[in-house]
């Protein structure tokens, strides 16, 4: 018989719970977490479809999938996570040149242990590095001066991020290279995303055109012995959902990857050698009318190496308010949700993660 218990969930409108099997994780099956192959993505509608119906399925079974083909050379992962691992095998005092607490907007180091995603688990063991969107960096954006002078955004100044990390050779060269890259790559994917809610392919774009953009470096250091599968010891990362729209994620060959099926048990996402991880965050889940999952998933690190992710994070842009799509809403499913502003609904969310009180 199977067993269950139960995982809450930070919301904005209060705890939430979700059923979940207390059985080991097991391997997706191949509709569960599919691969989906990307490599005719800049060719004609109709493939566009084709990879949007392969999307929708993914989507509104278990909010995860693979991507192959994507067109991120891996040379340039490759040098990322060179930069990744030079960046955190540095003394603490090094990495705190870049502390997040020199900043307003969450870029920087976090170091391990300083966040808890799931208050009802442990700390996470993990340390970061994040990059935040800076229309700077945007390969779209050709003048930044009307998005840095306009009081509405408060984008970083992240020449702290670079003077505090300019001894790594070619750090914020590859850094934003690699930003760029998953920026495109984020925005075909919402492209994507539109064609499978039935939408023309370009409903998104106004929403995203200084979107929400976050890269992340992310080190999740082994333990001093291997430690058992159902053993108690702190999460890498412990159970959520992501917050914003779309997830791309490189996990390098340790696994340790989990989410939640839809049948409420551990799949293991193993890694795939050449494919990103793909999942769907509550800000897409809201706007699809509850159609598309934005899926629990967490990370354990149980080795007694190093492991490394490198995650990006697309949402909107955040002065725009979006409302339910409306193929998601007839007369059997209204819409659930009232129309927010995606970035207040962003800085919401993250302050909550972070244990901090909201502004009204
Ligand atoms: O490191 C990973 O594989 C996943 C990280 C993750 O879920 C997150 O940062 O939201
Ligand atoms: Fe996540």
């Amino acid at each position: 018989m199977a067993q269950y218990t139960q995982v809450e969930l930070l919301t904005l409108s209060g705890p939430e719970f979700r059923r979940v099997s207390t059985a080991p994780p097991r391997l997706p099956t191949e509709d569960e977490i599919p691969v989906i192959d990307l490599g005719a993505i800049d060719g004609d509608l109709e493939a566009r479809k084709n990879i949007a119906a392969q999307v929708k399925a993914a989507a509104e079974s278990t909010g995860f999938f693979y991507i192959k083909n994507h067109g991120i050379p891996e040379a340039l992962i490759e040098k990322a996570l060179e930069n990744a691992k030079t960046f955190f095998n540095q003394t603490d005092e090094q990495k705190d040149l870049v502390s997040h607490k020199r900043f307003k907007h969450f870029n920087g180091y976090h170091g391990v242990g300083s966040t808890q995603v799931n208050k009802r688990e442990t700390k996470d063991r993990k340390e970061t590095f994040s990059l935040r969107y800076n229309p700077t960096n945007d390969p779209t954006i050709d003048d930044p001066t009307p998005f840095l002078t306009n009081e509405r955004y408060t984008y970083s100044d992240d020449d702290t991020l670079w003077q505090g990390t300019s001894h790594i050779t070619e750090f914020k060269e590859t850094t934003i290279k690699f930003w760029q890259t998953r920026l495109t790559l984020a925005r075909k994917m919402i492209r994507i995303f539109a064609l499978a809610l039935d939408m023309p392919e370009n409903y998104f774009d106004d929403v995203t055109t200084n979107p929400g953009a976050d890269g992340l470096y992310v080190h999740y250091p082994g333990s001093a012995e291997p430690v058992p599968l159902n053993a108690e010891t702190d999460v890498g990362i412990g159970s959520h959902t992501d917050i914003q729209c779309v997830t791309l994620l490189w996990q390098d060959m340790s696994g340790g990857l989990q989410v939640l099926s839809a049948s409420d048990e551990w799949l293991d996402a193993r890694p795939i050698a050449g494919t990103l991880v793909v999942n769907i965050g509550d800000f897409l889940q809201r706007l699809s009318n509850n159609r598309f999952k934005s899926t629990v998933h967490r990370v354990y690190n149980r080795q007694t190496t190093s492991r490394y992710s490198m995650p990006f994070f697309l949402g909107f842009n955040p002065d725009s308010v979006c409302r339910v799509v409306p193929t998601c809403v007839d007369e059997e499913h209204p819409a659930l949700y009232e129309p927010v502003s995606c970035g207040k609904w962003h800085r919401d969310r993250l302050a909550l993660s972070q244990g901090r009180t909201i502004a009204a």
